[in-house]
């Protein structure tokens, strides 16, 4: 675990002695938009026009952030569009690594890169920051389009409209205010929320990370008893933003980043939902337990000396739910 400081790789842990024992999250730094016809998006530069075969993403199949992106590019049919490298699960000094799992035999595919952190510099020579995935690459100006997920996923959910003709909405115009408004939350309390309950260094961080945790628990059980999803009757991308951190909670959260107050297997609502997306086509397919497991256990040391991954828990999201006959069209039956 590093990062980079003027192009050159540093080992070491995050720093939370600043922050008095708090996990504070580095904003993400690469801000452009790949957009249908290669206008400027929200931020960042112009020039990046939705085309076959011109991007590729860098994930880790145990990242929730890059699993965002994952998804987005299965439910978006963008599979032929966008390619995809994996980094391997274990993160040590050299940070992530491009080696398969378990085998270990190289795996980047473009530049033959070792480490994810020459995708950076290679970007950006002199760059300063934390290496992280998902990293949205542009093969043909050869530089870093965005490493933020959340906007990855956007930029996922309509730039390809035309050429795909996967028309899919998951940020509606109409219920964007509601999303955005559930997001905040989730983003603060619940995605982000068990990495500061996990990483916190001080008593007090964690208990503060582990009570606003569980109170939002609390809250979207109570919104999925009277609605069949996040933001109403609709499958929206606050779905699939919450869905990240809530199948990886009973595996790695609960006991790993000390999130056990109770586990999601006994929320009746939460775990119901959860397992309805699951079942959406094409997402198990991008969930892997094992290198979700293996990631957080073997690489985090200052939380697991041993690296010893557990054996359990046995977890069977292919069981059946109750969401479609509870919510006719999304409302309570
Ligand atoms: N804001 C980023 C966060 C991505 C992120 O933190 N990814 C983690 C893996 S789950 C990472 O690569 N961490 C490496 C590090 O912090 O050094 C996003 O949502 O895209």
């Amino acid at each position: 675990m590093g990062l980079l400081v003027e192009g050159k790789w540093v080992d070491q842990w995050y720093d939370t002695k600043s922050s008095n024992g708090k996990f504070v999250r580095e904003e993400s730094k690469f801000h452009s938009w790949l957009t249908a016809d290669g206008s400027a998006g929200p931020t960042g530069e112009a020039g990046f026009k939705a085309e076959k075969g011109r991007y590729h993403l860098y994930v880790s199949l145990a990242c929730p952030w890059a699993h965002r992106t994952l998804i987005f590019r299965a439910l978006k049919g963008l599979e032929d569009y966008i390619s995809v490298t994996a980094v391997n699960p274990d993160m040590l000094e050299n940070g992530w690594e491009f080696k398969s799992f378990p085998d270990n035999q190289p795996n980047e595919p473009l530049y033959g890169f070792e480490f994810h952190h020459q995708v950076y510099t290679k970007a950006k020579p002199d760059y300063t920051g934390r290496v992280t995935v998902p990293v949205l690459w542009d093969k043909k100006t050869e530089t870093i389009v965005s490493n933020e997920s959340s906007e990855i996923i956007r930029m996922f959910n309509s730039a390809f409209n035309d050429l795909t003709g996967n028309t899919l909405d998951f940020y509606p115009e109409a219920q964007r205010p509601e999303i955005d408004r559930v997001n905040e939350r989730v983003y603060h309390a619940i995605n982000n929320g068990v990495y500061r309950s996990g990483f916190a260094t001080s008593k007090a961080a964690y208990e503060e990370a582990y009570v606003e945790l569980f109170d939002a628990l609390d809250w979207v059980e109570s919104v999925l008893d009277s609605q069949r999803y996040l933001a109403g009757d609709q499958l929206t991308e606050a779905d699939w933003r919450l869905f990240t951190t809530l199948i990886r909670f009973d595996a790695v959260y609960y006991s790993h980043f000390k999130t056990n107050k109770q586990r999601l297997m006994d929320y009746p609502n939460i775990s119901n939902y959860l397992r309805e997306l699951y079942q959406v086509e094409g997402v198990k397919e991008t969930v892997n337990m094992e290198h979700i497991k293996r990631h957080y256990f073997f690489s985090h040391r200052t939380i697991n000396p041993t690296g010893i991954v557990p054996v359990g828990p046995e977890l069977d999201f292919d069981a059946p739910h109750d969401r479609a006959t509870r919510f006719k069209k999304g409302q309570a039956a």
